[in-house]
């Protein structure tokens, strides 16, 4: 009999310590991946960083030469080159994608929106930072101001250098963003891009120059705020709706709508319309020449595809300042909208997410001049 109990409890003993070791083994397991905080100081916010690729992860094979491949660092190892943001927050990681931002989608958008609510509902979150590639950052970061639904900070970064290149500034704006994203009076500002020290509105941004660090500009209304020593001022606000006050739930949306930009030129091939409507277009943002104007056999086209029931956004070419009603073009004719001061990355963005509820010209309009 006590033998008997005696390997009763033996077996229950090793029981347990096999268990113990394979939980650590998962525990480890998750570390590596990237999803879990390393330690936690219960007086630091709580910062999950959300990677999708970009410069900010590229490597290259030298590092003074511009060669490098988009979305090769994973999330860990970018948060191990910044170890002085650990005394900034707790940190923990999920890798969303891997790719340079040229590849961006609709289904990355949603996956990022949908995981950004997720983490924002819960308790212990206090803010959301995303790396991303430059190229289309700016998209991104205004399709998360009209979809995600917390005040909580939500800041997007980026870099001009990769990972491996001589004085990579990517460790340096994660840092940062990290800053903003842990700082309280970052929330109920919208989403933030934090680039080269400064903070700007994901409305407002854009990017200026192909390789410059200081890419990031706000050429209508300049930065929010800046960062710096890991310390945010701010100097301004946004006024228009943001995250908790838009009327898009993506929360049940599996794909967007087809929007397409077209690009405004002198002697412009009217043609390019009807290839549009006929590869499937639901919505078009037309890059216009100065004040969203259109070349003469193009407005007739546009004419033609509005009395079909498909939105046509006059936004500009020109890269700042914004597109007005009743200008040179008549809007009341060609049944047109206008995108106000959005660059035409953005109206897209803003005019797919409105065709997820109307096509209906006037309450199209109402949300470029809310939004
Ligand atoms: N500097 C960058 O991040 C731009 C490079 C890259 N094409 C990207 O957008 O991911």
């Amino acid at each position: 009999m006590r033998v008997f109990v005696y390997s009763l409890l033996l077996c229950c003993i090793s029981t347990a310590v096999l268990q113990l070791c394979s939980l650590e083994t998962v525990a480890q397991h998750k570390r590596k991946k990237g999803n879990i905080a390393q330690t936690r100081d219960n007086n630091l916010p709580n910062i999950v960083v959300l990677a999708t690729g970009g410069t900010i992860a590229g490597a290259g094979t030298s590092s003074v030469s511009a060669g490098y491949t988009s979305g090769k660092v994973p999330v860990n190892q970018l948060l191990n080159a910044v170890p002085e943001a650990k005394k900034l927050a707790n940190l923990s990681g999920e890798q969303i994608a891997s790719v340079g931002s040229q590849a961006m989608a609709d289904s990355i958008w949603l996956k990022l929106a949908k995981r950004v609510n997720q983490l924002c509902a819960r308790e212990e979150v206090d803010g959301i930072v995303i790396t991303h590639g430059t190229d289309t950052e700016s998209e991104t970061a205004y399709f998360l101001q009209l979809t995600v639904k917390s005040i909580k900070p939500v800041v997007v970064v980026g870099a001009m250098r990769s990972a491996t290149a001589i004085s990579a500034d990517g460790p340096k704006n994660l840092y940062d963003a990290i800053a903003v994203a842990a700082t309280r009076s970052s929330a109920n500002r919208g989403v933030l891009i934090a680039m080269n020290e400064q903070i700007f509105s994901a409305r407002e941004a854009t990017k200026t120059n192909t390789t410059s660090t200081a890419t990031f500009q706000s050429p209508n209304a300049g930065p929010l705020g800046v960062v710096y020593d890991g310390k945010v001022s701010w100097y301004h606000s946004i006024l228009r709706k943001h995250t908790i006050d838009t009327e898009f739930d993506i929360s049940q949306v599996t794909a967007l709508p087809k929007v397409d930009i077209l690009y405004g030129y002198a002697n412009m091939d009217a043609s390019l319309v009807d290839c549009l409507l006929s590869a499937g277009t639901k919505g078009i943002v037309i890059a216009g020449v100065g004040n969203g104007n259109l070349y003469p056999t193009v407005a007739v086209k546009v004419r033609e595809a509005t009395s079909k029931g498909i939105p046509v956004v006059r936004a500009s070419r020109t890269a700042s300042g914004r597109v007005t009603l009743q200008g040179e073009t008549d809007d009341r004719q060609l049944g047109t909208v206008v995108s106000d001061d959005l660059d035409p990355s953005k109206a897209r963005v803003l005019l797919q997410l409105a065709l997820l509820k109307t096509n209906n010209t006037a309450i199209i309009q109402d949300m470029f001049f809310r939004y």
